[in-house]
């Protein structure tokens, strides 16, 4: 079994909903973002999938969120965009965009800051 991970980040705002404190007030971060899919076959040149292939797929997921109010994106409209929520949806749109390929996604961190992070995963 073979684990490639890539990283990206994006900036946005929110606010957790029913939080008693600060963070219920609008705020934002520059979050980062780890992905990680797992499969054991490697192609003829000795690769799982492409980097770049990865790469562009986080992208375009999280190009939906950059520089957006979270909670007014269609999908956190109902559900507080906490770092864990937003792993999910991370998540969920990479199966939906690697649909066919090779690999499972595995994992996916999201990190407000360098010392709090969330990962979701299917247990
Ligand atoms: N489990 C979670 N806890 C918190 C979340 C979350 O998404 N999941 N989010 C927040 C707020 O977004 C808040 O902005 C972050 O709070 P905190 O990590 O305390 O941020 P600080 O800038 O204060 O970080 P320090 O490490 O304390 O400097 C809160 N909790
Ligand atoms: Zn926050």
């Amino acid at each position: 079994m073979f684990e490639l991970t890539v990283r990206d980040e994006f900036s946005a705002a929110h606010q957790l909903r029913g939080y008693e404190g600060a963070c219920e007030n609008l705020h934002g971060h520059n979050w980062k973002v780890e992905v990680a899919v797992r499969g054991s076959q490697l192609n003829e040149i000795g690769i799982l999938i492409d980097f770049k292939e990865l790469k562009k797929a986080l992208k375009e997921i999280l190009s939906e969120l950059d520089h957006c109010h979270l909670n007014e994106h269609p999908a956190f409209r109902d559900l507080n965009p906490s770092s864990e929520n937003l792993a999910r949806f991370i998540f969920e749109r990479l199966e939906e965009k690697l649909a066919g390929k090779p690999v499972e996604v595995f994992r996916v961190t999201v990190c407000e800051t360098e010392r709090s992070c969330a990962s979701y995963f299917r247990g």
